[in-house]
């Protein structure tokens, strides 16, 4: 099984053009928050913009813009149930995300349909957290076009393929995405644990070789989303900026551990984000 490691992180993070600016390194919308799990999308933005996303949206709760400007000005916002706005503003995104912190409520689900509904083939939808909840229990069906990327950990992941935690071997994961692959193709599942691994379309396995337990901490995941947009919206081939991107959260995690860190917080892992990537780019 190929392992996702340092060296090949380096190979997808490269140095920035000169003659560049923001519309080339991703328009990124962050949908999620409601209004108990507020943090949740103000982690996976602020990973995102910290990871380098050019242009970062967050679509959620009005309750949490105040929040939002105050911790993170780099990110404009938007009410995550204002239809007609994101109607339009959908289409000029590269990378969403959706379901941190988004809840299970009719409204979320409202919210989920209608994002589901409205994204393109030439982008890029992360489903996390709540929206692969609430996809599992309505049984939604997966838009066919976009590239998808599930980030469920273990008990997500249950629900959302019917295989018990004890029984996700590579063989079954792979069962059940076959069958998902023959109505959209591009599906990519990282399915998060202590050695997260990484199911790419071409059917390889890859397995994450950093990471450590002081990342077991709410906010985590969440925090992993955004870090995957960025990388999606910046580097190519897709497949390798979600393995670039996975890595690159992992072991800034175990820097924080190796100096004497019990807990890696996501407010730690986050503003580490463009010094550990700058430093991948130069060497
Ligand atoms: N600050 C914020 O705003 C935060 C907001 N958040 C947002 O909250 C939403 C809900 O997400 P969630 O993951 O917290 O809850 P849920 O989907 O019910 O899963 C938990 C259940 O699964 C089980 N379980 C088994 N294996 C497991 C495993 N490996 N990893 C984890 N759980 C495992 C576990 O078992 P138990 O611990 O009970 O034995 C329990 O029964 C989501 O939108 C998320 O983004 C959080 O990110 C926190 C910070
Ligand atoms: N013991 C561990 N070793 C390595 N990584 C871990 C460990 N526990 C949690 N993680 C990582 O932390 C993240 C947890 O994600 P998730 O459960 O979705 O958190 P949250 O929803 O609270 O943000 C994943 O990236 C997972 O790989
Ligand atoms: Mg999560």
């Amino acid at each position: 099984m190929p392992k996702i490691d340092l060296k090949f992180t380096k190979s997808v993070i490269t140095k920035r053009p000169e003659n560049s600016y923001k519309g080339n390194f991703g328009r990124i919308l962050v949908i999620g928050g409601n209004a108990n799990f507020g943090g949740a999308i103000i982690m996976s933005a602020s990973a995102a913009v910290y990871a380098g996303a050019g242009l970062v949206t967050t679509a959620t709760e009005p309750s949490n813009f105040t929040a939002l400007h105050s911790r993170l000005p780099e990110s404009m916002v938007v009410d995550y149930s204002d239809e007609t706005y994101l109607k339009e503003l959908i289409p000029t995104m590269n990378v969403l995300v959706i379901g941190p912190g988004l809840g299970t409520s009719a409204k979320s689900l409202q919210i989920l349909n209608f994002v589901l509904g409205q994204v393109s083939a030439e982008q890029s939808l992360i489903i996390d957290g709540s929206a692969i909840t609430l996809i599992a229990e309505h049984h939604l069906p997966f838009p066919t076009a976009p590239k998808l990327i599930f980030t469920p950990h273990q008990m997500e992941w249950q629900r959302l393929s019917q295989i018990a935690i004890a029984d996700q071997t590579d063989d079954q994961n792979q069962a059940v995405l076959a069958q998902w692959r023959q109505h959209n193709p591009n599906i990519t599942l990282v399915l998060k644990a202590h050695r997260t691994k990484v199911y790419l379309p071409d059917n390889s396995v890859w397995e994450n070789t950093a990471g450590n337990p002081g990342m077991a901490t709410g906010g985590s995941g969440d925090t992993l989303t955004g870090i995957l947009a960025a990388c999606v919206g910046q580097f190519q081939p897709a497949d390798k900026a979600v393995l670039a991107g996975v890595y690159i959260h992992s072991d800034i995690a175990d820097e924080l551990t190796d100096d004497g860190n019990y807990v890696t917080l996501p407010q730690e892992i986050i503003p580490l984000l463009p010094k550990f990537m700058g430093r991948l780019a130069s060497d």
